[in-house]
């Protein structure tokens, strides 16, 4: 069977890497900055252990971090605009080079699908009139979908 892209990413300690590199970024960013301004020391991490669930790890979010109903309220009333979900994705995006994270066309179309959505979601959740955030949504989860990744003798 053909491995998560969790796993084809290298876990947790790849995502760990991802969200250290990223938030970096993001506090030096001037468009983002002040949003995260108030994020505490272990968000990094929290938002690793969110997208490793999301990618077929462990699904630690929902056992013990409140699952999608806390990320929901996380974004609740602050008002994100574009100009900050597309700076979200480009450093995202630039974080994932260099934290090295697989560079494969169909893992990369992936993550990028999911971010993509990712952020729009987070987008509705703190404007106007946000969804409910519930306990019965699931963490979505995000397999190949149309493209799974081509592999030597495949
Ligand atoms: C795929 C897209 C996104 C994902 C997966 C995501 C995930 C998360 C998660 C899991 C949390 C809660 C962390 C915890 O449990 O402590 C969170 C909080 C937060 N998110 Fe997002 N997020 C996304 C997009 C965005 C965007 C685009 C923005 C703004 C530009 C944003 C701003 C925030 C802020 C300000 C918090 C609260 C941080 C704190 O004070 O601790 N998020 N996000």
């Amino acid at each position: 069977m053909t491995q998560t892209p969790y796993a084809w990413m290298g876990g947790q300690a790849a995502l760990d890497r991802l969200t250290e590199v990223f938030y970096r970024q993001v506090h030096k960013d001037p468009v983002l900055a002040e949003v995260f301004a108030n994020a505490g020391p272990d968000h990094p991490h929290h938002v690793a252990i969110w997208l490793a669930e999301v990618f077929g790890g462990p699904a630690e979010y929902s056992a013990h971090h409140g699952g999608h109903a806390h990320m929901a309220t996380m974004h609740l009333g602050r008002g994100i605009t574009e100009e900050q979900r597309r700076r979200w994705i480009a450093l995202l995006m630039d974080a994932a080079d260099e934290a090295e994270l697989p560079n494969d066309p169909e893992f990369r179309a992936v993550f990028a699908y999911y971010i993509e959505w990712g952020t729009r979601m987070a987008l509705l959740y703190s404007g106007p009139n946000p969804p409910a955030p519930s306990a019965d949504v699931p963490v979505p989860k995000w397999g190949w979908n149309q493209t799974p990744p081509w592999e030597p003798g495949s």
